[in-house]
């Protein structure tokens, strides 16, 4: 099939390098030149493993094409793909005006029949709205579909290959077979629906792992005051089916660009609705305030931040990304800068990106993990990248000034840190390592 991808964002460009994957005609588009240039030149403006490598095979093999010239892949395509963002206002609804415009360009270009496809995460009633904004600039006819996207950052590719379902909203059932035609080589589990109950799936679905999150969060706060172990007990509430294991990991809370963002859009989609939606606005609220468990515990193991060196492992929002958007990174090393402590940061990719939006006379930039540890009184690990796990500890703790390992992910395992020397604390976890031993007053 014939296809015109608009934004080479995550979605974008993962989905559209799969769909040439599969043998079909891609065309993306970006209204931005320096990412059509690059990706032109096999480079890809965002970090994924794989990615590069589906480029350059696509582009070489001339099912892939990369330009900024909207007009031109419309009318070459049989079906346009919406990928373009749709961040949060300040109120917590979604920005419509990215997709509004897309669209104007599309109908404006459309010179025959056309099928929309809205991969974009947008508010129910928002492909209605859209088709009624097209119908008013064109005659040529057109319908809209919407197929949210549940890629994950840092699994992109696979989970586009290998998606557990494809969710298809459409309004007309004559669009069912080229639908099924288009997605049935990545799964079989094609699960075909209206459109406001499409647009709703993709919301219900972040809202419910945003919510398994926050709950095993709090169960941790709860853990660390009654000498319970969280993960203990998410190991044993996981085997349960019913509950099942995923995003039951406690730690700091989530970031990213889609949990903070289609969280608070929900919430307002209730709103609009006269409906307040209480359990996410709770989710939302333990998930703020979850980042910072890394201040508390700093503050308990060394009584006073101004002045203390503190290393930083880890600014990505999780590990396999560089995204940095709404990591809980930023707002901890906001607050230590504040505060008057003087950091050493490491990231493997996302230091470049950080450095954009967060810098300060106090931060130092670090080549490795073991660099950010020297000579610190404490050291945070904020995201779970891999090679944090391979950390030898006791040689990074006799490089420091107090041992002091703060784990927001919980990483390491009782026996790594038993053979430390680090005093610990981690989310939920018993305190190992620490003198006097502390034992919860329960009863
Ligand atoms: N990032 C994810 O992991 C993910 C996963 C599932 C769903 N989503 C949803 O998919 C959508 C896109 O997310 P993203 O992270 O890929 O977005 P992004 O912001 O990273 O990229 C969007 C791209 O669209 C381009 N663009 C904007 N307006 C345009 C126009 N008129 N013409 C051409 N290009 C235009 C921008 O230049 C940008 O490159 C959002 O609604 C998001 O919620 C994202
Ligand atoms: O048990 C867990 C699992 C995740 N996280 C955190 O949750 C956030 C989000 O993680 P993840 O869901 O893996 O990343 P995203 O790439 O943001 O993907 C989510 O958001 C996308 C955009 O809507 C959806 O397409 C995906 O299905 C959905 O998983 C990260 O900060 C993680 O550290 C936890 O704290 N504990």
């Amino acid at each position: 099939m014939k296809l015109a991808v608009i934004g080479t964002g995550y979605v974008g460009l993962v989905s559209g390098v799969c769909f040439a994957e599969k043998g079909n005609h891609v065309i993306c588009v970006d209204s931005d030149v320096d990412k059509i240039n690059r990706l032109n030149q096999y480079e890809s403006p965002i970090y994924e493993p794989k990615i590069e490598a589906f480029i350059e095979r696509n582009l070489k093999a001339e099912r892939l094409e990369f330009t900024t010239d909207m007009s031109d892949a419309i009318r070459r395509s049989d079906i346009v793909i919406l990928a373009v963002g749709t961040p949060s206002m300040d109120n917590g609804a979604a920005d419509l005006s990215y997709i509004k415009a897309a669209v104007k360009e599309i109908a404006a270009a459309m010179d025959g029949y056309k099928i929309i496809l809205t991969k974009s995460t947008v508010p129910v009633g928002t492909n209605e709205m859209l088709a009624k904004l097209v119908a008013s600039l064109t005659d040529h006819p057109f319908d809209f579909v919407s197929a949210p996207e549940f890629l994950r950052e840092g699994t992109a590719i696979d989970d586009t290959l290998h998606p557990d379902r494809i969710v298809i909203g459409l309004d007309k059932n004559e669009l069912a077979a080229t639908m099924i035609a288009l997605h049935l080589s990545f799964s079989e589990q094609i699960f075909i629906t209206d459109i406001r109950s499409a647009e709703m799936i993709k919301y219900a679905s972040n809202a419910f792992l945003a919510t398994k999150i926050s709950f095993i969060n709090e169960i941790a706060n709860i853990c660390e005051k009654v000498g319970a172990d969280v993960m203990e007990v998410s190991k044993g509430m996981g085997l349960d089916r019913r509950i099942g294991s995923s995003f039951l990991q406690a730690g700091i809370g989530y970031g990213g660009s889609c949990f903070p963002k289609d969280t608070k859009a929900l919430i307002q989609i209730a709103g609009n609705v006269n409906y307040e939606f209480k359990l996410l606005q709770s989710v939302v609220e333990v998930n703020k305030g979850q980042r910072f468990q890394i201040i508390s515990k700093l503050r308990e193991s060394l009584h006073q931040l101004k002045g203390a060196t503190i290393g930083i492992w880890g600014l990505s929002f999780k590990p396999n990304t560089d995204d940095i958007r709404d990591a809980p990174s930023l707002e901890i090393i906001e607050l230590l800068v504040r505060e008057g402590a003087k950091l050493k940061l490491y990231d493997p990719i996302a230091m470049d990106k950080f450095k954009k939006v967060l810098d300060h006379p106090s931060i130092k930039w670090c080549k490795d993990a073991y660099a950010a540890a020297e000579g610190c009184d404490a050291v945070c690990l904020l995201t779970d990248w891999s090679e944090f796990s391979q950390i030898n500890l006791p040689r990074m703790a006799a490089t420091m000034q107090n041992r002091i390992l703060i784990d927001g992910r919980n990483v390491f395992s009782k026996d790594q840190i038993e053979s430390s020397g680090l005093e610990y604390y981690s989310i939920g976890r018993p305190l190992i390592n620490q003198y006097p031993p502390k034992t919860a007053n329960v009863m």
